[in-house]
């Protein structure tokens, strides 16, 4: 589905990530964990093309994404969902027009899309937030808004950049809980995250590789966490 080979990632500061070689396999599960400022963004923003690597290639569905247009590059973009972790919302609109944005960006037909859009709110707890505005509200309804607007267009891939950042016990599970749905329903998952405790919770749930980065270099986690 999504592959590094070799990727290294410098900017002016210096080399942030070096040799990173991983394989995202269809319908895997991978948490992506390791210090604060390691590179978990930045390691997220190469997967999706938001970054191109300094050295090495990305590639996403068989394609090296550095040789796609523009036009590829939008259609790729489509099967990789992406929950970023300032939620990025559009404070003036209200909660279900910000989750069925990206429906609207591709031109979708939103009365034939109004059903979807009900049951991805329903799916997430939402339903009877649709009209509220995004500063309304909780940093639980906060990040589930911005996972059903991750998965709306379908994606095959969802990348999650600490979803339960700022959010109690309770939500972070339960935020865990969609995504392994996800999951199950075939779609690749990676959640970056600096919470141990959310991975170990999840080894009952999901057959889940965890990746560390350490020293710039990405590494397996052994089953020490
Ligand atoms: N293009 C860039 N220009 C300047 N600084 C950059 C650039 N890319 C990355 N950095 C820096 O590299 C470091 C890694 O950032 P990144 O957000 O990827 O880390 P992270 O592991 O996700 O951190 P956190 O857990 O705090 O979110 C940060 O210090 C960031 O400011």
């Amino acid at each position: 589905m999504i592959e590094l080979e070799d990727v290294g990632y410098s900017y002016g500061g210096g080399e942030l990530l070096s040799n990173v070689s991983v394989k995202l396999a269809p319908g895997s599960f991978h948490f992506l964990t390791g210090p604060s400022g390691a590179g978990k963004t930045t390691l997220l923003k190469l997967c999706y093309g938001a970054l191109t690597p300094s050295s090495g290639r990305v590639l996403a569905f068989d394609a090296d994404m550095r040789g796609l247009d523009r036009d590829q590059m939008a259609l790729l973009r489509r099967r990789i969902g992406v929950v970023h972790q300032d939620c990025r919302f559009l404070d003036h609109l209200p909660v279900a027009d910000n989750i069925a944005l990206p429906l609207v960006v591709s031109g979708r037909d939103m009365l034939r899309e109004a059903e979807n859009l009900r049951e991805l709110m329903s799916w997430v707890g939402l339903s009877a937030r649709a009209d509220a505005r995004p500063p309304e509200l909780s940093g639980g309804e906060r990040q589930r808004a911005a996972l059903a607007r991750a998965v709306i267009m379908s994606p095959d891939v969802v990348l999650a950049d600490e979803p339960t950042g700022n959010v109690d016990w309770d939500m972070s599970t339960r935020l865990l809980h969609l995504l392994v749905e996800l999951n199950r329903m075939g779609k690749t998952v990676l959640i970056a995250t600096h919470d141990l405790s959310l991975i170990r919770a999840a080894k009952s749930q999901v057959q889940a590789r965890v990746l560390r980065i350490s020293n710039r270099r990405l590494q397996l986690a052994g089953a020490d966490l």
